[in-house]
């Protein structure tokens, strides 16, 4: 009988056979403490991945610490809280992080590109053909793309806020065979590391298998997120058929060849629609629709479209496009949607048939004010995002 290994049993070997690999290092793997890059982890993690090129796997890189990387060089005592700040150091931060890659990757032969992305080029539908036929091209003229978030552009609102997130939208993004998730940690524990007691979490299998986890305690002083991120982004991408390994960059190596250090999370589904992916997973979102009981049961029980006639209120700020909270007569939330209309135009439409609508306002006043299509429900304070088998590309 043939023997099955262990990588294979666990689908570790998935790892080591990906033929596209996204990798996001984070600022505390690639930056010191007193706010410089680190060159010698810099040059580790562009060692490691020349080495899985030249097994001829493609590799996109998305790199944080360019906000980590612009405080030595600013005079700035710590990580800048407000944004203008974090913007300026980031864009001094990100000069010199890419001009240590492009020689780091040189001494291996390897070319690399700068990509800097924005939430919004992941999902908006024109956006994301443009950002995944450039990357496709660069990959496949054998560059390395190296990604992070549009820092210096980005604003409050529409920032990831974290790159654990967009490393998991540009798996999808790319159709990665899987992501790695480097961090300082060497796997996901039952608790806070430096926790007696906390154990290494070897095999992720699905969302239940999280339940109980302490994963509250804040990161190292440069990085973002922290562990909770990383589960977000571990949900996005496992949700959309993308298996991820959580390790340090240290340990790297081991867990490409499929041993058994870190955390494996094998995927849960297959390839979901990337908007509603984000939807579910958006930091914020721009306002609220207050829907009467009769809407919720509609949209909730029997999943149709969200029309004016059943809203009561809406609030907050937004264009055509924007996610909203969809919310019940008490205030909780039930769904989230990409509302089709403007705050400014929502008003006169709300309790209105779309018969009434069309009459009083001409065609095109008649649609949906939230798609079935561009909505997901929230149970439990969960998201649940609607699987896809479309091949087109694209949300
Ligand atoms: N249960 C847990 N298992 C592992 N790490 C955890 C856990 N809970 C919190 N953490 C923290 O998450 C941190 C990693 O997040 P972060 O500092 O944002 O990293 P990065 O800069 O790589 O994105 C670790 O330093 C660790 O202290
Ligand atoms: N775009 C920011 C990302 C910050 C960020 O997500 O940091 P981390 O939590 O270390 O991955 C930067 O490069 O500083």
């Amino acid at each position: 009988m043939a023997r099955v290994s262990a990588a294979a049993l666990t689908g570790r070997d998935q790892l080591a056979s990906a033929g596209r690999l996204v990798v996001k290092v984070g600022s505390s793997s690639l930056t010191t403490p007193d706010g410089h890059l680190d060159p010698g982890r810099l040059d580790a993690v562009v060692a490691l991945l020349a080495a899985r090129r030249a097994a001829g796997t493609q590799v996109v890189l998305v790199s944080s610490g360019a906000i980590a990387a612009g405080i030595g060089p600013l005079g700035l005592a710590a990580r800048p809280r407000d944004l203008a700040t974090q913007q300026a150091a980031a864009s001094v931060g990100q000069g010199l992080l890419v001009a240590h890659y492009t020689r780091a990757f040189a001494g291996h032969g390897l070319g690399v590109a700068q990509v800097l992305l924005t939430a919004e080029d992941t999902w908006r539908r024109g956006r994301y053909r443009n950002a995944h036929r450039a990357l496709t091209r660069l990959l496949d003229l054998g560059v390395v793309p190296i990604i992070n978030e549009n820092d210096a552009v980005a604003t409050d609102e529409i920032r990831f806020g974290d790159n654990d997130r967009l490393a998991a939208l540009v798996s999808h993004l790319v159709h990665a065979d899987a992501l790695a998730l480097l961090t300082d940690v060497d796997a996901l524990y039952t608790g806070p590391p430096s926790r007696p007691g906390s154990r290494r979490v070897a095999h992720v299998q699905g969302p239940e298998d999280l339940a109980g986890l302490d994963v509250t305690a804040r990161g190292s002083a440069v990085g973002t997120g922290g562990m909770v991120t990383k589960l977000d982004s571990v949900s996005i991408a496992t949700q959309s058929g993308v298996p991820v390994v959580l390790t340090s960059a240290a340990r790297a190596a081991e867990a490409f060849a499929g041993e058994d250090v870190g955390t494996w999370f094998a995927a849960t589904g297959r390839r979901a629609s990337i908007r509603l992916l984000w939807l579910a997973h958006a930091a914020r979102t721009r306002g609220r629709l207050v829907l009467d009981d009769g809407a919720v049961r509609a949209v909730v029980e029997r999943r149709t479209s969200l029309l004016p006639a059943g809203v009561t209120h809406v609030e907050g700020v937004f264009e055509a496009g924007d996610a909203v909270d969809l919310v019940d007569p008490l205030g909780v939330v039930v769904a989230r949607g990409l509302v089709a209309y403007g705050s400014d135009e929502v008003p006169q439409l709300l309790g209105r048939s779309t018969g009434e609508l069309r009459g009083a306002l001409g065609p095109g006043w008649d649609r949906e004010l939230v798609h079935r299509d561009d909505l997901v429900l929230v149970r439990r304070g969960r998201h649940r995002v609607p699987r896809d088998d479309r091949t087109t590309l694209g949300p």
